[in-house]
């Protein structure tokens, strides 16, 4: 089976595409960071690719919002690609990490089917202290159909956002989510810790997200969009004690994310 080809979607502040691109190279992927004019001249180039990842950064400046004028690009000049990579034949990966996950869910593509369709069923809002917030995270996994989450149980990521608490819309939208296993990843309390649906307090949960909400995928879970960063953890030195620790692990947690998506191609 040939490698599976990512389009690593770039725009006017775009920052982690060159260690995301390497994520997935060090997975066995094959990458293409492409900038989002370049698609909108020439939209036939999505059929070289199997995943999209939208990577982090401040794309646009986080003008009005972040996400929302990379998300308004999307849907008004290339919303074919977009339907393509979510349903299309079900065959193929997406991904958002971080500014990548904000993109996502103002497209509306991770809550999709959750709600009544005129409003969002959940959205991603200023973190509870209302300040960029840089550190590592305890994550655990719910039990979930995430294609990218296959058997992960917890991980620890770094996460640096600002506007990363999710909110639900009301309980029946974010029950519903989390019924069909959509709220896929969570922040805990601990390396060990459990999923946990009540509000944990500052600083396991970093931003006040609704039900400890990091991450959430679609109803196939072929779509994942998650605020840590999981490329900056592929590297056991990438963690913050790996001088103290007697022995190193393998890997670094993040990079089994990247593994699942490619092994899904196999
Ligand atoms: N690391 C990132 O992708 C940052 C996300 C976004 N710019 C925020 O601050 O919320």
């Amino acid at each position: 089976m040939p490698s599976p080809r990512v389009l690593i979607l770039r725009a006017p502040g775009t920052n982690c595409d060159e260690e995301t691109a390497f994520a997935f190279e060090q997975a066995g992927a094959e990458t293409e960071r492409v900038h989002v004019n370049r698609l909108i001249e020439n939209p036939a180039l999505k059929d070289r690719y199997q995943i999209l990842c939208v990577p982090g950064g401040f794309s646009y400046g986080d003008d009005i919002a972040a996400g929302r004028i990379l998300a308004t690009r999307l849907n008004r000049h290339l919303a074919d690609m977009v339907d393509a990579f979510v349903h299309g034949n079900g065959d193929r990966l997406v991904l958002g990490i971080c500014n990548g996950m904000q993109v996502l869910m103002r497209l509306g593509v991770l809550t999709e089917g959750v709600g009544s369709g005129e409003t969002s069923a959940a959205t991603l809002t200023w973190n509870n202290h209302g300040r960029f917030e840089d550190r590592w995270v305890n994550l655990v996994v719910d039990e979930t159909p995430c294609v990218f989450l296959k058997d992960i149980d917890h991980m620890y990521l770094p996460m640096a956002h600002a506007e990363g608490k999710f909110v639900a819309a009301d309980d029946a939208a974010l029950n519903s989510l989390k019924d069909a296993g959509r709220l896929a990843i969570r922040y805990a309390e601990g390396e060990k810790g459990v999923v946990q649906d009540e509000v944990l307090p500052f600083p396991a949960n970093p931003n006040g997200a609704d039900a400890n909400v990091a991450g959430v995928c679609d109803a196939s879970g072929r779509v994942f969009g998650l605020m840590p960063h999981p490329e900056r953890h592929i590297d056991p030195t990438h963690h913050p004690y790996w001088t103290r620790r007697k022995e190193q692990p393998e890997f670094g947690d993040g990079l089994k994310m990247f593994r699942n998506a490619v092994d899904w191609f196999a």
